[in-house]
């Protein structure tokens, strides 16, 4: 895309259980970039709220935010680069974690609440209940074309997911 600036935090997006962290750490390993999961910039209580069912609120989610949008401008401020899983779902959300930066760009992961929800059913040894699945999609704002956003169908295999991000990126002019 041109006019897009290179980034030096890419942060992959969409609802619990899309495929966030899957992706985000393998498409760290083919960039050579850090893996960082949203989920550990959680609060406490955040984690303790949706372990037992509760979804979280704009008021229980900034602090959250402005912790990871903190993470991205240490270590793009000093020339690094990093991957961030965070499932930014509302446009407000995103605008905090952006902090006016063009260096930063989200990769949407785009799929289904059918198979989400059969994807979580699945998923072991994680806090976040598949129940709070409809709240997620309630809240979901997709991002826009403006938002200069990387859009992918997770209805694919993870590694045919990431080499669709990486030929986009390539595209757009990122040479790692
Ligand atoms: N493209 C894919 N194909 C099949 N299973 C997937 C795919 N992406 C993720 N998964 C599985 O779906 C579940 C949710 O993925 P996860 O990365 O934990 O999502 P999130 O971080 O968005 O909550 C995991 O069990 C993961 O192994
Ligand atoms: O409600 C939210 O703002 C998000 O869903 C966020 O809190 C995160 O997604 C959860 O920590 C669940 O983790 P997974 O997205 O990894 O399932």
């Amino acid at each position: 895309m041109a006019g897009v600036e290179a980034p030096c935090a890419l942060i992959v997006m969409g609802v619990s259980g899309s495929g966030k962290s899957t992706i985000a750490e393998l498409l760290g390993q083919r960039l050579g970039w850090r893996f960082e999961d949203g989920d550990s910039f959680h609060p406490a209580r955040n984690v303790e709220k949706m372990r037992a069912g509760h979804p979280l609120t704009d008021e229980d989610r900034w602090p959250w935010l402005n912790a990871i949008a903190d993470e991205i401008a240490r270590v793009c401020d000093k020339g690094g680069h990093v991957i961030i899983a965070c499932s930014a779902l509302k446009h407000t959300y995103r605008d905090v974690l952006l902090r006016g930066r063009s260096d930063v760009r989200f990769v949407f992961l785009k799929g289904s609440q059918e198979l989400i929800a059969d994807r979580l059913s699945h998923r072991k040894g994680h806090f976040m209940p598949p129940g709070l699945l409809t709240s997620q999609f309630n809240t979901l704002e997709p991002p826009e074309a403006s938002e200069h956003v990387i859009t992918v169908s997770i209805d694919e295999s993870v590694e045919t997911i990431v080499d669709g991000i990486v030929r986009q990126l390539r595209f757009d002019g990122v040479k790692r």
